[in-house]
């Protein structure tokens, strides 16, 4: 459905897994949208497909533009030439791993990078932002699934980003109460567009359940390595909410929504999630399901600082944002498989 007035929508990081597929998501609905991305963990392939998928008319309202957050007159040379009525914020560094090992990266791109944006929406006079936060932020929470309302606590430099950032967003609408700014944690996002066109595409070995499965069940990497058999829970491994990307995608079209009705939604968080628990050895036979591959396991201990059990509560998006996800892990496996199968190296032609 489209809106009635044409609104502008600046997305950082849009070139990114979840800022493509939002981006689809708001050109269909009506939305005009601006691209920043410097192509860090990204390729503009990835663009190029969504212009693809959205057809020439859709086309013509999106426009990409190299930049780099830390660089705060990328930023505004876009905010100088047009007028945006939001800012969806995904440009970030996300790897964990990474981000022990480097923590000043992390806390230069991630922490730099938003407070130039913040300074510079300031100055043009666009106060209403949808965040990317994180489930990182409730650690390893004492009992599930995690309430918005719970103690926030990061495990990590990545996970302190989020919730530095966090706090930094309840800051500044707590000084100067015109901002509206939406604090999305978001579960565990897996699948791909239905057309199975975009989809995510990690640069190097993965980090993340999902495009690891992927990587096997195309023949990329021999097996897959189970972290943690002798959790205590229903098979031993670890229990995640898995949350397809397109449901998330509309969850940022549904914040968006909230943001332009509700002067007084202040700094609000909200989880994204389905609410349900999956584990891992659930995850590969689902996929194993959809794709008709064998995905060959090994038993590893656990992976330092991962959490057991972690799952949303959804009741607040749906109750406020109205917003739930629709598709479950059999659609999430049946998505991640249409694209890795359509798309054996991502993006690349081949390696
Ligand atoms: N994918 C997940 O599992 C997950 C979970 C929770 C939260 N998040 C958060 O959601 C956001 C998007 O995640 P994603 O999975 O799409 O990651 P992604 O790496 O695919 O996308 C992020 C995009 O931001 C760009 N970028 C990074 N730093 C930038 C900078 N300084 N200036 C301009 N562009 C920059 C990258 O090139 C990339 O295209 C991130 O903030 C991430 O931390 C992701
Ligand atoms: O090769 C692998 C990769 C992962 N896992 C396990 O799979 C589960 C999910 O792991 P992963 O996909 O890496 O997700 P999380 O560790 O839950 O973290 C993701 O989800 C968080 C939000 O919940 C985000 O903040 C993080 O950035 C993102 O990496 C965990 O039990 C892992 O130990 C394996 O067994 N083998």
């Amino acid at each position: 459905m489209g809106s009635s007035v044409e609104q502008n929508i600046l997305v950082t990081g849009g070139a990114g897994f979840i800022g493509t597929h939002t981006v689809v998501q708001l050109l269909k609905d009506g939305f005009k949208v601006s691209i920043i991305d410097n192509l860090d963990n990204s390729v503009i392939e990835a663009v190029d497909r969504v212009r693809e998928l959205v057809g020439p008319d859709l086309s013509k309202k999106l426009d990409f533009n190299l930049g780099d957050l830390r660089n705060k007159g990328d930023i505004e040379k876009l905010f100088s030439k047009q007028r945006f009525d939001a800012v969806i914020h995904f440009a970030g560094l996300k790897a964990v791993g990474e981000s022990v090992g480097n923590p000043r990266r992390y806390f230069d791109n991630n922490l730099v990078g938003t407070i130039n944006l913040y300074e510079t929406m300031a100055k043009y006079n666009c106060k209403t932002m949808v965040f990317s936060s994180s489930a990182t932020v409730y650690g390893q929470p004492e009992t599930i699934p995690c309430m918005e309302d719970f103690e926030l606590k990061a495990m990590n430099p990545y996970g302190r980003t989020k919730l530095f950032l966090e706090e930094i967003a309840r800051d500044i609408q707590r000084a100067e109460p015109e901002w509206r700014i939406v604090l999305l944690r978001y579960f565990n996002p897996v699948g791909a567009h239905e057309s199975g066109s975009i989809g995510e595409d990690p640069k190097g070995i993965p980090n993340n359940l999902m495009p690891y499965i992927q990587q096997v069940a195309v023949g990329r990497l021999p097996e897959l390595n189970v972290y943690g058999h002798d959790y205590p829970t229903k098979d031993g491994s670890a229990v995640r909410d898995y949350i397809h990307v397109m449901d998330l995608a509309d969850g940022h079209i549904a914040a968006l929504r909230k943001l332009f009705a509700d002067p007084k939604i202040g700094c609000t968080a909200y989880n994204l999630g389905t609410g349900q628990g999956t584990s891992v050895l659930e995850m590969v036979a689902a996929f194993e399901k959809a794709s008709g591959k064998k995905i060959p396991i090994k038993l590893c201990p656990r992976r330092s600082g991962d959490a057991t059990a972690v799952y949303a509560s959804t009741e607040k998006a749906e109750k406020e944002l109205g917003w739930k996800a629709k598709y479950g892990v059999d659609e999430m496996c049946r998505d991640q498989w249409n694209w890795a199968n359509n798309n054996p190296w991502g993006y690349q032609k081949k390696l």
